[in-house]
């Protein structure tokens, strides 16, 4: 739905600087674009976003000043070619999408809110040869389609395609073609040779991933289930501390014309209680204020041990470096002269952030799994039963164990030990909800907090997870093997604290693993 809009929205800015070429104009056709751009690559529409992409660099090439617009006539035929490409390709995308959709049909939703699943079509001509890396797919909530060379077709959403170049006379021309019908789609290519010019020739062809003749299945898996997970990403937070109401405007655009949620507050000294309400990503601080300057804020705020990564930019007009030098000693992280080009502003914001996040991830995040960490699950559980509390409501908890794990790391060895972890964290995040607490507690230990559930609704959940993971054939060498894991559940407000309910948990967890694992016992 929103990408006829923002198409519209580009060629509407681009029409008005063809009309009047003022460099305000063309700054507003450059926003669009970018903010195209930005949308293609968050949804990995890698063939349009590589397009648009080009385009935007044709386009800041000529950004310059009010003295450089309007730009020369040859120059801006050739903009004006490369646009109306880029937005003949997204009308075929947006045609193609919408002819061929299937008809949807309103269902009654699932009682538990579950993760979308990703679409994979899977282009090969000899499935066979494919069928575990499939099953291993399906398992861990990819819906998998076989597709024909010859029987390519239109989808509603832009399928990961996963292509067997194995047999084609013509990889590169075949590669092209599919390049050219899903514009919007990342194309993963199986059994390339593993030789440098096959491997370049593919990537020009329009491959985004090449796994070279002979990588092990469970890497692919890795790497595909990885791809699928980078996906979830939820929208930055910004904000704008400026005493301006107008200059706290046109930033507030600027960003969320990037899908930024951005807040405004144009008083710094309720920046702290902003800050708590708010939970920002990022900063942006004006320099000067009249109750306060921007660096006397940054320091009250660096003050506070929660917030003191959290990434402040300076916005002034100040040109002074030394005064700049200074500002970023005492608490910022990055200096914007104003007037701030969107572009930049946008790029530098996105940029903080992205490090940002990645350093809370490793802060609070298992880095084998990417699932919370012991200490923060606990975290994490008690504020869930304070809320449970406060509402009522009821939530359960689940410790779960890996069965025999130490017989996996003796027989196949660590590195597989570490996979069989790996899949099982990813089969949790793909079948529980958003609001549901995962971690890793300890080595193959996991707690599973489920809001709003009863123990006997945990168990019906976890047990079809159980009973899938059973199903799992592990590859290993040229064969496969099978393992499960044992749960204990216990529940508030039966058990009314964090420790009473993870004890009470790991004893019926014990117990079923007394009686023979591959099972579910309630506390
Ligand atoms: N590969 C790998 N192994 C781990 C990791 N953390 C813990 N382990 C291993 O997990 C095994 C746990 O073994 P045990 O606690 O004896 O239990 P088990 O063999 O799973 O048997 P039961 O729990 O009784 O079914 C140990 O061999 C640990 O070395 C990890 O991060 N990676």
């Amino acid at each position: 739905m929103d990408l006829p809009l923002k198409q519209q929205n580009l060629l509407r800015a681009w029409q008005s600087y063809r009309q009047t070429p003022r460099f305000d104009n063309f700054v507003e056709f450059a926003v669009m674009l970018n903010n195209l751009t930005e949308f293609l690559r968050d949804k990995n529409a890698v063939g349009l976003h590589r397009a648009g992409h080009q385009l935007e660099q044709q386009a800041l090439a000529l950004f310059g000043d009010e003295t450089t617009h309007p730009i020369a006539d040859n120059i801006l035929q050739n903009l004006d070619h490369s646009l109306h490409e880029l937005s003949r390709l997204i009308e075929d995308f947006i045609g193609a999408s919408t002819s061929h959709a299937p008809e949807r049909r309103i269902q009654p939703g699932p009682p538990l809110e579950l993760r979308r699943q990703r679409l994979l079509w899977f282009i090969s001509n000899d499935v066979a040869q494919w069928q575990p890396l499939q099953d291993q797919l399906r398992y861990f909530g990819l819906t998998v389609e076989n597709l024909a060379w010859t029987g390519l077709r239109s989808s509603e959403e832009a399928p990961l395609l996963l292509v067997d170049l194995a047999g084609l006379a013509d990889p590169q021309t075949s590669l092209r073609r599919i390049r050219q019908d899903y514009p919007a789609s990342q194309i993963i290519c199986l059994s390339v040779p593993s030789d440098f010019t096959l491997l370049q020739n593919a990537l020009r062809a329009g491959c985004d991933i090449c796994f070279p003749e002979g990588t092990p299945l469970p890497a692919i898996v890795t790497q595909i289930l990885d791809l699928n997970d980078s996906q979830e990403q939820e929208a930055f937070r910004v904000l704008v501390v400026d005493d301006s109401p107008t200059a706290s405007h046109v930033i507030k655009r600027a960003l969320e014309e990037n899908g930024i949620i951005v807040r405004t507050l144009t008083d710094p000294m309720a920046v702290l209680d902003a800050l708590h309400q708010f939970n920002p990503d990022l900063l942006l601080l004006d320099m000067y204020m009249p109750q306060c300057t921007g660096v006397e804020a940054a320091r009250v705020i660096r003050q506070h041990n929660e917030f003191l990564s959290v990434p402040i930019v300076y916005l002034s007009g100040e040109t002074d470096l030394g005064l700049q030098i200074d500002a970023l000693r005492l608490g910022g992280d990055h200096f914007l002269t104003k007037p701030f080009n969107p572009l930049f502003l946008n790029a530098i914001v996105k940029s903080k952030i992205e490090r940002y996040r990645a350093l809370r991830r490793s802060m609070y995040h298992d880095s084998l799994t990417g699932l919370l960490n012991h200490t923060t699950s606990k975290t994490r559980l008690d504020a869930a039963i304070e809320a449970a509390r406060r509402d009522g409501s009821s939530l359960a908890l689940a410790m779960l164990d890996i069965d025999h794990f130490k017989k996996v790391n003796d027989t196949y060895g660590h590195p597989i030990g570490d996979q069989i972890i790996r899949s099982i964290a990813w089969l949790l995040k793909q079948r529980l909800r958003r609001s549901d607490i995962i971690g890793r507690y300890g080595g193959e230990e996991f707690l599973v907090a489920l809001p709003g559930a009863t123990e006997m609704e945990a168990m019906v959940t976890l047990d079809q997870i159980r009973q899938d993971f059973a199903d799992i054939r592990h590859p290993y060498s040229s064969g496969h093997f099978q393992l499960s894991f044992s749960a204990g559940i216990a529940g508030f407000p039966a058990f009314d604290q964090g420790d009473a309910l993870i004890k009470a948990a790991d004893d019926v967890l014990y117990i079923a693993k007394r009686s023979g694992r591959n099972r579910i016992c309630i506390a």
